[in-house]
């Protein structure tokens, strides 16, 4: 476990080089929302970290690793508030999880309402119906480097996130990385009711498509979102048209087919085929939707798809790369994406022996650009 928390430390190093600082901060910081009310403070005072009534949870830590899950890249809510221990929002459950010595996760609900129905929530979030064990060891068994690999990452689980909040999400993170698109999600949070603080972090319920409609484009470029504020305007817009209400609209995407999936999330302004293969993946249950840029494409033409070794990067070739990949794992070929892309990030490479590295060295031009997006400058 103290490897992983070497792992941490060296995550929010990474996001700390100078220019990233700089660029960061031109965004605004969020202003709360609305104050607390005494409900909100007597919750607050309901879970302190001295009188925390920690429940087990049940995942091993191979099923779920918080430190692997949570700061790489699928969900940007979600604060490391203690050593080995993340806080968030689910619903409207401020949730604590940590991990105990043994690897086993727990977690601590920051309120005594509806504790059962927090529960479900929570499990859901986490598909923890999912055995990452036994994909993992069927992905090994066909990929001797997924094999190597799967033992040093042992719990990077794929969350089953709400659609909207995912797609805002997304929607921040185009040639982004954390740190920033972090930013970003953490001031659109604001818009949502406060639930409470956690090791010095505000926690919001995320926003209602009716709450964002109280922001405009340029409140939104005010606070440093650049060109992802008209899409993010535009969608919720869009969003805003769909007879029945655009959040059941998203959420109804749960129960097509992939390509009908990412043909309807390509309607919404800013989503291509990358972001929408993240939505699909992280809250639609679409577990064989992979998203391809230019990392995972690195990561094909090395591995999976040789012969394309020295092309250019295609819309069509984007496609035939996801099939080599539900080729090569199956219905989950998501999940493996997952895996294969933290291991690109370099808060990873401290316990990943150099032999499985696709980049050896990393690109100081690039390391320089702080727009690049989420992947191996992260
Ligand atoms: N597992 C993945 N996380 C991601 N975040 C992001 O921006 N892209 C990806 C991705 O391709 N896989």
């Amino acid at each position: 476990m103290q490897s992983l928390h070497l792992r941490l430390v060296k995550v929010s190093l990474a996001a700390m080089t100078t220019k990233k600082r700089k660029r960061s901060s031109k965004l605004i910081p969020p202003t709360p929302s609305t104050p607390p009310t005494p409900q909100t403070q007597a919750r607050h005072s309901l879970n302190t970290a001295k009188a925390r009534a920690w429940a087990p949870l049940n995942l091993t830590q191979a099923e779920l690793s918080l430190p692997l899950t949570f700061p790489t890249g699928q969900t940007f809510r979600w604060k490391n508030t203690a050593r080995l221990e993340y806080t968030g929002v689910v619903g409207s459950h401020l949730i604590t999880l940590k991990h105990l010595q043994n690897g086993d996760v727990c977690y601590c609900l920051h309120s005594h309402s509806h504790p059962e129905k927090a529960k479900t929530a929570l499990l859901d979030f986490l598909n923890a119906a999912v055995s990452l064990a036994g994909l993992w060891k069927a992905f090994s068994a066909s990929d001797a480097r997924f094999a190597a690999l799967a033992r040093h990452l042992s719990g990077a689980r794929v969350l089953r996130q709400d659609p909207f909040e995912c797609l805002i999400q997304f929607l921040c993170s185009s040639n982004n990385n954390i740190a920033r698109i972090t930013k970003m999600v953490d001031h659109v949070s604001s818009l949502g009711e406060h639930v409470g603080d956690v090791g010095g972090f505000q926690f919001h319920v995320f926003p209602s498509l009716e709450q964002f409609s109280s922001v405009s484009e340029q409140q939104l470029r005010d606070a440093g979102f650049g060109y992802r504020a008209k899409y993010i305007i535009g969608t919720v817009n869009a969003l805003r048209s769909k007879p029945g209400g655009g959040e059941e609209w998203l959420r109804s995407l749960r129960k097509l087919d992939l390509p009908d999936v990412i043909s309807a999330l390509s309607t919404l302004p800013g989503v291509g085929p990358k972001v929408a293969a993240c939505i699909a993946l992280f809250s639609l249950d679409q577990h064989h939707a992979v998203p391809v840029d230019t990392h995972v494409w690195r990561i094909a033409t090395k591995y999976l798809l040789p012969e394309l070794a020295g092309s250019q990067l295609t819309p069509k070739l984007c496609n035939r790369v996801a099939e080599a990949f539900v080729t090569k794992y199956g219905t989950y070929a998501g999940w493996a994406q997952t895996l294969l892309f933290i291991a690109e990030l370099p808060s990873q490479k401290a316990i990943i022996p150099s032999h499985l590295w696709t980049i050896k060295q990393r690109n100081p031009a690039k390391v320089e650009d702080g727009e690049e997006e989420v992947g191996p400058n992260d």
